[in-house]
């Protein structure tokens, strides 16, 4: 019989081998990753994850030296990929999408508030979400929600005009930004007003603490209480806060559904926005392909994290280009000019905004430069075979938007640079496939909200640019918060003046 030192004593032994096997041994000398070329690990707990995460230039420099397929190292040491080679980025996005998981890891507890709504559902349940989800974004449904677009923008342009009046020039835009598409989104995704470009809103506070980028502390518990959930339960301050947050999200969004049921019971739903149409699409299919409240609930928290930052990020980039980028910004404003003579009453319709040639260059522009996502992030659900490289199951990889978007193979010596007349250049754009340009990514998990959000997109930026001239403040230097979404930092100010007429 053991006694219970040398018990101990083992148990310790066989923890420490186990770490020393996972982190030295097995990532550098039995993965069949091990074969793939790629950067030496730079640190036992970090890898390459970190320099990858903080910064951009790297990952172009490993793609020059070691391919289109590159090995990087993970937090301890885990071996991964990062891709730009069309056939993997083939068989994750068109091929064979359901061979690959969205990463538990990366995505944090976050489903314990969101739900597997459509953006973290898996397989045949996310096949079905999509298939019944679909019809609500046509364009006939996105042409109905202008207006919005249009009223929430003429808010945040009366405020910028208020604080100019004031005597303020020198202006943070990036807060301001992010409320309007909150606002936005709150009332065509499911007629929620949330106001907060005016007011203060429990359910915004709520959602802000969710979606705030944690502490070291907080990512940590984060990621462990996916497989030790009672971590969420310890009374730490992180944790009081994310608990608060998540019962207010919970109790708002079951009383959302609660309403919108009882209103359906009552006959069809009139409204215009999302949710509504997706409840009435439901009344109309077979039981087993309707979603459940529990279902429809989840695409409430799933439209907030998948339709604001991404649209507001995008809308921030595009000013700061334009700000840098005098001429073009002048060139924008003289199309919006010609097609909105009179600025007070600038209303347009979906058509009349995607009719602007320029206007949409300069999107398609931002989007390539500044995509919002910057990955595409999979975990290989089997093994898998490219060239003369197995992946196996498990393996996570990452499809680099940012390379892909910047490499100049595919759009020549001025990848990098800002050009948005590159789109009117039909020997470019003819070589632009789906697996070149990909915003929104591409095939079955591709982005369900990209007509929207460019409807959107296009509407704000140009009541902006319309009515104000932006420059950005001489000698500021303009910090991306990450390089694992493009989100900027949120205290750059423009100095913005207003167009008169
Ligand atoms: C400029 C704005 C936007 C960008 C750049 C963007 C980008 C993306 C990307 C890259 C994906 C794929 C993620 C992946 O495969 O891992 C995605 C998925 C998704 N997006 Fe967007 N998005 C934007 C706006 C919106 C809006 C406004 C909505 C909703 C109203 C939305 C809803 C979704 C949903 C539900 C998914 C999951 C789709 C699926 O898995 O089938 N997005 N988005």
């Amino acid at each position: 019989m053991l006694d219970l030192v040398s018990l101990v004593s083992f148990s310790v032994l066989g923890v420490i081998g186990w770490a020393i096997y996972n982190t030295y041994i097995w990532p550098f000398y039995i993965s069949p990753l091990r074969k793939v070329p790629g950067p030496p690990s730079e640190s036992l707990i970090y890898g390459n994850y970190k320099t990858f995460m903080t910064k951009e230039e790297p990952q172009f420099e490993w793609i020059k030296k070691y391919g289109q397929i590159v090995k990087y190292y993970e937090m301890f040491n885990q071996p991964a990929l990062l891709v730009t080679d069309p056939t993997i980025i083939q068989d994750i996005t068109l091929s064979n999408t359901y061979d690959y998981l969205k990463p538990l890891n990366i995505v944090g507890d976050a489903i314990t508030f969101i739900g597997r709504g459509l953006l973290f559902s898996e397989g045949d349940n996310h096949k079905r979400q999509k298939k019944m989800m679909n019809p609500a974004f046509t364009y006939a449904n996105i042409k109905r929600m202008v207006p919005t677009f249009t009223k929430v923008s003429f808010t945040l342009k009366d405020l910028i005009e208020d604080k100019i009046n004031s005597g303020e020039s020198n202006i943070g835009l990036v807060p301001y930004i992010s409320k309007v598409t909150l606002d936005i989104i709150g009332l065509v995704g499911f007629n929620y007003e949330f106001n907060c470009l005016t007011s203060q809103n429990e359910l915004a506070d709520a959602y802000s603490t969710l979606m705030s980028s944690p502490s070291i502390l907080g990512l940590l518990i984060g990621r462990l209480s996916n497989y030790l959930p009672f971590i969420r339960s310890i009374p730490i301050e992180a944790n009081i806060k994310f608990n608060h947050a998540r019962a207010i999200v919970s109790r708002e969004s079951k009383e959302l559904i609660a309403k919108k049921s009882k209103e359906s019971e009552e006959g069809e739903l009139k409204g215009n926005d999302l949710l509504s149409i997706l409840f009435n699409i439901n009344k109309t299919l077979p039981i087993e392909e309707q979603m459940t409240d529990e279902e429809l609930r989840n695409q409430i928290m799933t439209f907030l994290l998948a339709g604001h930052e991404t649209t507001s990020t995008a809308t921030f980039w595009a000013l700061h280009l334009l700000s840098q980028h005098s001429h073009e910004q002048d060139l924008l404003r003289e199309e919006l000019v010609k097609a909105f003579p009179d600025k007070s009453n600038f209303n347009p319709t979906f058509d009349e905004i995607n009719s602007l040639e320029y206007l949409n260059c300069i999107v398609k522009e931002t989007l390539r430069l500044y995509s919002p996502s910057t990955f595409i992030r999979r975990v290989s659900a089997k093994d898998k075979v490219f060239g003369n490289y197995l992946i196996p199951m498990n393996t996570t990889i990452m499809i680099s938007t940012t390379a892909i978007h910047k490499s100049s193979e595919i759009w020549g010596p001025t990848a990098k640079e800002f050009n948005p007349k590159r789109w009117l250049d039909p020997t470019l754009t003819k070589n632009i496939s789906n697996t070149s340009f990909l915003p929104f990514n591409t095939g079955s998990r591709s982005c369900i909200g990209s007509k929207l959000a460019l409807a959107e997109f296009k509407v704000l930026l140009s009541m902006l640019i319309r009515n104000f001239v932006f420059q950005l403040n001489e000698g500021a230097h303009v910090e991306r918060r990450t390089y694992a979404n493009s989100k900027p930092d949120s205290n750059i100010k423009f100095n913005i003046s207003k167009v008169e007429s």
